[in-house]
């Protein structure tokens, strides 16, 4: 190891943790370990992975490199950062441009072209995917997913744990609760309350989830 190596460790070794790879590892960060809890979701492509933490929670290193957890499923993501006692690294790819003023937080993850324009709080281990645009005043909540090309104008609010779909359009001061579903080109122009999926344009809610459900993570 060299004096000024950063290294890092990977939770998850599906597609999405190839994206985060990349992204370190242009970064100038060696990858030390790979964790993943479900071989059935280990991409072809993952060499040389470990167990993770959920099966066997004492037996995991959580002391060492500091950690991403590269896992695309939102409830999945916070089930693991409440277990493990890790410190946590960002991902945030060169071409990405983030405003001086906004703030990312532990553990995220921030793809090609992504833009986070100014005074906009982005919370802890979510996925701005490739070119997601968030703009001025925004609040992004833990554990949430701006997939890529989603559009969220200014003042926009994203609750804790929710998905906005490939290539939805949010308009300005909309405020989206936590866990909800935003689908793939969905034009949200309400307010979104907490469990919804809503789809379309004009974007409808058509669920909403048993809140028990979600209250266990
Ligand atoms: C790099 C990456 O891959 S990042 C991953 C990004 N992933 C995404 O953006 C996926 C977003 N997912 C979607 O859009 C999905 O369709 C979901 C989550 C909204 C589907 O939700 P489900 O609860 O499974 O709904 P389901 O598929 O049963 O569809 C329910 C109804 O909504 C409609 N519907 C589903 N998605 C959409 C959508 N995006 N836009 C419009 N209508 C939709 C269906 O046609 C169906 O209509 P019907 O009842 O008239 O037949």
């Amino acid at each position: 190891m060299t004096k000024h190596e950063k290294r890092v460790r990977i939770y998850g070794a599906g597609g999405h943790s190839h994206v985060i790879k990349d992204v370190l590892r242009q970064n100038g960060y060696v990858i030390t370990d790979t964790f993943d809890d479900k071989p059935e979701g280990v991409h072809h492509a993952s060499k040389h992975v470990n167990m993770g933490a959920r099966a066997h929670l004492n037996d995991f290193p959580h002391q060492g490199d500091p950690v991403i957890i590269a896992v695309g499923i939102n409830s999945d993501r916070a089930e693991i950062a409440r277990i493990l006692k890790c410190s946590y690294e960002t991902a945030i790819h060169q071409s990405a441009i983030i405003s001086e003023s906004s703030s990312i937080g532990e553990g995220t993850v921030v793809f090609a072209g992504a833009i986070v324009q100014p005074n906009t709080v982005v919370g802890k281990h979510v996925i701005v995917n490739t070119g997601a645009s968030i703009d001025h005043d925004n609040v992004i909540g833990d554990y949430a997913h701006i997939s890529p090309k989603a559009a969220l104008c200014g003042h926009v609010e994203v609750g804790e744990g929710s998905h906005i779909g490939v290539g939805a359009v949010v308009i300005p001061l909309v405020k989206i609760g936590k866990w909800c579903t935003i689908g793939a080109g969905t034009i949200v122009l309400n307010d979104v309350p907490n469990y919804a999926t809503v789809v379309g344009n004009p974007g409808k809610i058509i669920k909403i989830l048993n809140p028990k459900k979600r209250e266990k993570l």
